[in-house]
């Protein structure tokens, strides 16, 4: 949605507008009235409690650095004594960062956020309003990807959103240490708070770039690394003890932020909050620190890769157990020729994709050509290429397929695509051979 603009929808009261988070012009030690009520409904949406209204402005500062744009629905015909008219019965909240899909660049992606209607308005079609408005304009500016995470399996797929990568819930019994087969390299040190946090996107982007399937983070991280911010408001969370992991040049390469659950825990263990390497070695090194804590016995981590080497580190793999594996980024391909001409692959290969698509936005025939793992895409006629292999597909299910977390093999089977088997040979040499996409960034 665009910045600052509002339409009235006079059939059933309801008002939308989109604007930037703000600051009181009378008080700038404030949110504006609007602001702190989008603030209201999201955490009325999510359970979360109201935020203190001292902490309102440090979070309108984290959503102006994200350049995130809050669009909120009014109902002008609540009844007496219903709650304050200007706290919204529905937000949405965009922003845009890059997301590493393997091309020579980043992908800037449309991002959407903050998705709340309030119980007493649901399914009535406001969501529907808010994401078919919001994908026809993110499309129209240009953008060829929008992703998200999703509270609920059973949302998006009628949205064009397919789920696109996952990560592990991982557990480490530390109990005497953790042995690793490599002789460690490089050094660690406690963080200085400040330090990190102006650190820490230093480390991210060099993650990120080499990291295929990462996205770019929100402000929010770096202060909840340095324990400024808490994992869900603005208030400092003072259980957080950051590390730095130094490369042999001293040249800080990864980060790690964790707390202990407290000592009435049995076996006492400690939660990773974040973790972050821009190098293999800083990686293992992390985890080698971490794994040697005294009077730590189970160390946690939700965001560990699918494909993760810890294990393969160490002398006792079977410390390392993983607990659960759920979906992190959601894709939706707005633009498939743009989309499919931004990624990296793998080896050579030509396939003609046709795509369906409810809302339009993304279908048709597309031609993907590949050569040396560079691809090109254009819109292709319907009777063109009838030699090439050929797969008809939903725009939900080339989402999944796009970063290659799951084989076009696989999406066969489960009927979510429609190809013989020479197509699904070459998507799966095309999208798959590659290393396993890992996002760890939630928003
Ligand atoms: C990216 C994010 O922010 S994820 C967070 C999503 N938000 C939440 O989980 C907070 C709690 N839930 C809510 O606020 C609301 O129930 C929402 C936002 C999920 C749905 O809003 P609504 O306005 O009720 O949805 P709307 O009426 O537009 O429904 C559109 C379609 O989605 C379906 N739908 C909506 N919510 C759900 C759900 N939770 N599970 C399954 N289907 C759903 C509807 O049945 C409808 O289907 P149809 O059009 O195919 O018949």
């Amino acid at each position: 949605m665009g910045t600052d603009h509002s339409t009235d929808s006079t059939t059933d009261g309801l008002r939308f507008a989109s604007f930037p988070a703000g600051y009181d012009a009378a008080d700038p030690a404030k949110a504006d009235e609007r602001t702190a009520g989008w603030f209201d409904a999201v955490n009325l949406g999510f359970h979360e409690d109201r935020t203190k209204e001292e902490r309102l402005p440090a979070q309108v500062d984290g959503y102006l650095r994200d350049g995130r744009i809050l669009t909120a629905v009014y109902d002008d015909r609540l009844p007496e004594y219903a709650w304050n008219p200007a706290v919204p019965v529905a937000t949405y909240g965009t922003m845009v960062n890059d997301l590493n899909v393997g091309g020579s660049e980043l992908l800037p992606t449309h991002l959407v956020t903050a998705v709340t209607v309030r119980p007493t308005h649901r399914r009535r079609g406001i969501l529907r309003r808010m994401i078919t408005a919001d994908l026809t304009r993110a499309k129209d500016s240009g953008l060829a990807l929008a992703a998200l995470t999703a509270s609920e399996a059973t949302i998006y797929g009628r949205f064009g959103f397919g789920a696109a990568t996952s990560t592990a819930g991982v557990e480490l019994d530390t109990r005497g240490g953790l042995e690793f087969t490599a002789p460690p390299r490089g050094s660690i040190a406690i963080a200085d708070a400040d330090k990190l946090r102006g650190l820490v996107p230093e480390i991210f982007r060099a993650h990120l770039e080499r990291t295929f399937g990462a996205l770019g983070r929100q402000y929010a991280y770096a202060m909840r690394a340095a324990g400024k911010w808490s994992g869900e408001n603005t208030e400092p969370d003072t259980a957080v003890r950051s590390v730095l992991r130094y490369n042999a040049d001293g040249v800080p390469d990864g980060y790690a932020a964790y707390k202990s659950l407290g000592w009435q825990n049995e076996p006492h263990t400690v939660k990773i909050t974040d973790l972050v390497a821009a190098s293999d070695e800083a990686y293992r090194e992390l985890w080698r620190y971490l794994g040697s804590i005294d009077l730590v016995d189970r160390l946690t981590f939700s965001e560990a890769p699918v494909e993760d080497p810890l294990p393969w580190m160490l002398t006792d793999r079977r410390r390392y157990k993983v607990k659960h594996v759920e979906d992190v980024l959601w894709l939706r391909i707005l633009d498939p020729a743009a989309a499919l001409g931004a990624r990296g692959y793998f080896g050579d290969g030509a396939v003609v994709l046709d795509v369906e698509d409810p809302m339009a936005l993304a279908a048709g025939t597309f031609l993907l050509e590949v050569r040396g793992g560079v691809g090109t895409a254009r819109p292709a006629a319907a009777g063109e290429h009838a030699d090439t292999p050929r797969v008809q597909l939903t725009a939900a299910a080339l989402g999944s397929l796009y970063l290659g977390a799951v084989s076009a093999r696989t999406l066969a089977a489960a009927g979510s695509v429609q190809a013989g088997d020479a197509a699904l040979g070459v998507l799966d040499e095309l999208f798959s051979a590659g290393p396993a996409p890992y996002c760890s960034t939630h928003f």
